[in-house]
């Protein structure tokens, strides 16, 4: 069946990480399946159009994938690749997550032309980042230093540093790595100081539903070991009701057959926090998440959320 497929059209976005990404996806695929012919197309989204406010501003879902879905239905392309921090928790019924790959480093990195890290920063210093969960973290830990919006994709962001406006700017690690600069990364921030963003990391390949040689195809690309920890990360944003609007950060990882996950919600002026981890055997990611999401409730999750809401509207 899967040997029926023998052209296939992925979806990106035009950034030059997000075509590095969808390259990346068509080499792993054409070298488990040499006659296939893979094509990219390349398409904008609105995320990408819209530079001058922070998301949580802009607001809606699925900023970064909805046009990229678009050419799903219309059958201008097969699958699409993200960076399944873009993707939204909650997907149209059309539509499913194929397969979740191997993650690349999780963590946040700083970055700076000056500076080692955070800890070095003076006083008064200027942070990049327009991320309310870094942003949020950031304060509650470093409360004598400023954050500054800092919108665009990696390579925009990268020149802003470099034309002086900050002192330091906060990335995500995977997109230094893939990009080839992780020479600019001067330290990465421990999950204690930043608690990545959920599937920060691991690229998701998107396609119809009941697309059942394609799944197949894709499915020699699936980590499962990731898409554990990815999914209990997305079911606690899921029953948080997370998105680029709330300060929610959940992180999981396994080691020695032990799945770790971490949840954290903060007010962005780092002010209230509700923090927690919980641990279990890998393939009881579900009850993990539920706990998790169970214990920052506890915590008054849903307020802290609820009020962030209200302030961005
Ligand atoms: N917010 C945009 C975005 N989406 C995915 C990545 C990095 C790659 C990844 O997480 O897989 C980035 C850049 C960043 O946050 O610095």
């Amino acid at each position: 069946m899967v040997l029926s497929i023998k052209n296939l059209r992925i979806a990106t976005r035009e950034s030059r990480l997000a075509v590095w990404q969808a390259e990346y996806v068509k080499q792993r695929l054409t070298s488990v399946f040499p006659h296939l012919n893979v094509e990219l197309v390349k398409m904008t989204t609105k995320g990408d159009k819209i530079i001058d406010r922070s998301l949580s501003k802009i607001g809606g879902k699925g900023l970064f994938t909805k046009e990229l879905e678009n050419s799903l239905l219309s059958g201008e392309c097969d699958l699409a690749v993200h960076s399944l921090k873009d993707v939204p928790v909650e997907m149209q019924d059309h539509f499913e997550i194929a397969c979740i790959m191997k993650r690349e480093n999780p963590m946040d990195a700083f970055v700076s032309n000056v500076y080692k890290s955070l800890y070095d920063l003076p006083a008064g210093s200027i942070v990049g980042t327009s991320s309310l969960r870094r942003e949020s973290q950031i304060r509650a830990k470093f409360p004598n230093l400023q954050v500054m919006p800092l919108r665009g994709n990696l390579d925009t962001r990268i020149r802003r540093l470099d034309e002086g406006m900050y002192s330091g700017i906060i990335l995500a690690a995977a997109g230094l790595k893939r990009l080839g600069m992780m020479n600019r990364i001067k330290s990465f921030l421990s999950i204690d100081e930043s608690l990545p963003a959920v599937g920060q990391g691991a690229l998701a390949i998107e396609i119809l539903k009941n697309k059942y040689a394609l799944k197949e195809m894709l499915s020699y690309l699936h980590d499962d070991e990731t898409s554990m920890c990815v999914t209990a990360e997305r079911l606690v944003s899921e029953s948080l009701g997370g998105s680029c609007q709330v300060p929610l950060a959940a992180h999981a990882w396994i080691v020695h057959d032990t799945l770790h996950l971490r949840g954290l919600v903060a007010k962005s002026d780092g002010s209230k926090v509700a923090y927690t981890e919980c641990e279990g055997p890998p393939e009881d990611y579900k009850v993990i998440a539920q706990r998790v999401s169970m214990e920052l409730k506890n915590q008054g999750a849903q307020e802290i959320i609820n009020a962030s809401l209200g302030i961005n509207e």
